[in-house]
């Protein structure tokens, strides 16, 4: 995984490291890293036009030293300062390699900007508050207008650093390089979509542990159930579906075919004689009708035929249950539900906290947080990004899925897959972690830059775990 913490907890590791080193280590390992990543992304040095955008704080320090290195290697620099006040030592380092300095005022930095091939975003990092003051918002705007590619330092100014939030205007990067950690912002929309690739540079923070964590390719090989030599149909896992009606039948045949692509050993039906029919007919391994499982999918397509209190008694029951669409209105704040895996999206969401829909899209984090402690289960929030909350308080997101799969029927695939996992005995904080990714890369695979239906998804599951388990990823 890779790992994001609060500016708090960075904070807090920059000062215990300080102490221990000489002044000013941390800024020049930060620059010297960020000044690499410009050129790689430039491809050459010497003659670039590089335009440094700089605020009051150390994040135009950043900014400006890097600015000063791209200078002693033949980059024409030219920094704009956005503030009466900035990094003195960093100015003189950048005065010194030759590069220029334009106050606000100054009327070549319209022209300066429109001719640069990159902008360097140091307005404001770890110590912003969000939004863009109306003078660094005109020369972003400059920037955007001549298409020319903006580097954020740390992070896109204006955006919430520890919500992920981008409640006023922010800076669109096409990349961002930041320092000693991700930052939550990196990790979670908006503000994740405003970052680009991120490239992260080391300066030697020891950081305790993360407030979100981003799940990667090398996790699903840690973590997957694969059987063994000893394992049998039953001893693999065998999950228990509620979904379909005669309303929404499609539901059920797309949900199994998710469920059956994950590690289970045998998958249980529970629904509408006609509903049962048409799932057999798809996949004739199901078994119909009650038995022992040792985990419940219970919701996609279900509709009306929701009965809430036979789902209110396996909720309160040993298994743990995976709730979905329709049976997250079986959902409620009394009892313990820590087995309990709860996929909304936004809407959904939106709906078991009495909020709008919107609230919940600009604020995911906040309301995936809210609504894991409230209803004591785990959330898994769907979208662009998914954001996974515990009812501890540990948060994941898996950003690896393509905008192809925002398509009908995606949902009833990757709650039947997620079940699956949680059947194979995966607790609801990795079967979500596992079931959203491999449902992103399956969502990959299916749709090679194009559309892509549900249940093409459903059939490149098991590809696209194939691929990921046999991957040669060291540590
Ligand atoms: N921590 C680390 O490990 C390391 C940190 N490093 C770097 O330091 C950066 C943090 O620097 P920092 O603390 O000086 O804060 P920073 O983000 O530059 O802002 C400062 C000032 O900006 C202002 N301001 C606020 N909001 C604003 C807005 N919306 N629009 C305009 N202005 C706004 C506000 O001043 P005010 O307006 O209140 O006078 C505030 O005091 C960090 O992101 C990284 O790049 C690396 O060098 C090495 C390792
Ligand atoms: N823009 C997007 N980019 C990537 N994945 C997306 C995007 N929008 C939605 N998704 C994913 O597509 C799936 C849609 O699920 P859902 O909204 O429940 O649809 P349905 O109810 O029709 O099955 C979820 O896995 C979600 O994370
Ligand atoms: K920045």
């Amino acid at each position: 995984m890779r790992h994001a913490h609060t500016v708090e907890q960075v904070r807090a590791a920059e000062a215990d490291l300080m102490a221990r080193l000489p002044e000013g280590t941390l800024m020049q390992r930060a620059a010297s890293g960020l000044a690499v990543a410009i050129s790689n992304y430039l491809g050459h040095t010497y003659g670039a036009r590089v335009v440094l955008l700089v605020g009051s704080g150390d994040n135009g320090g950043d900014a400006l030293y890097a600015g000063a290195q791209l200078a002693r290697r033949g980059a024409q620099v030219t920094a704009i300062l956005l503030s009466d006040k900035a990094h003195d030592a960093g100015i003189a380092a950048l005065t010194a390699a030759g590069g220029r300095i334009h106050p606000l005022a100054s009327s070549a930095k319209g022209a300066a900007i429109a001719s640069a091939d990159i902008v360097v975003d140091g307005i404001v990092g770890i110590g912003g508050r969000p939004g863009l003051k109306p003078e660094a918002q005109a020369v972003v705007q400059v920037a955007v207008d001549h298409d020319v590619p903006i580097v954020a330092v740390d992070m896109p100014s204006g955006v919430d650093v520890d919500s992920g939030e981008t409640p006023a205007e922010h800076v669109k990067a096409a990349f961002t390089v930041t320092f000693g950690t991700h930052k939550i912002c990196h990790f979670v929309d908006p503000a994740a979509a405003a970052c680009g690739p991120v490239h992260l540079i080391d300066i030697g923070l020891e950081l305790p542990a993360p407030a979100v964590s981003a799940i990667q390719d090398a996790d699903i090989r840690e973590r997957y159930p694969v059987p063994h030599g000893e394992s049998d149909k039953y001893s693999r896992g065998v999950l228990g579906l509620m979904a379909g009606s005669s309303q929404y039948p499609g539901a059920a045949v797309i949900a199994t075919s998710g469920a059956l692509a994950g590690p289970i050993g045998m998958l249980r039906y529970l629904g509408p004689d006609e509903v049962a029919t048409a799932v057999r007919a798809a996949h004739p391994e199901i078994v119909a009708g009650e038995g022992r499982v040792q985990a419940w999918a219970i919701g996609s397509g279900l509709g009306d035929e929701l009965e809430v209190d036979k789902v209110r008694e396996l909720l309160n029951a040993e298994e743990p249950v995976l709730l979905d669409a329709d049976g997250l209105k079986a959902l409620d704040d009394s009892g313990d539900h820590i087995g309990v895996l709860a996929t909304p999206h936004a809407g959904e969401l939106a709906r078991l906290l009495g909020v709008e829909r919107s609230t919940v899209e600009a604020e995911r984090l906040k309301h995936a947080k809210l609504a894991a402690e409230r209803f004591d289960v785990t959330v898994l929030l769907k979208g662009a990004t998914t954001v996974i909350a515990a009812p501890d308080g540990q948060v994941r997101v898996s950003s690896n899925a393509t905008p192809w799969l925002a398509t009908a029927g995606a949902g009833d695939v990757l709650a039947g897959l997620c079940g699956s996992l949680l059947a194979a005995g995966l607790t609801p904080l990795d079967a979500a972690s596992l079931g959203a990714y491999l449902h992103g890369a399956a969502a990959q695979l299916a749709s090679a830059s194009g559309p892509l239906t549900a249940m093409q998804v459903a059939k490149k599951i098991p590809e696209a775990t194939r691929l990921l388990l046999d991957q040669d990823i060291p540590g």
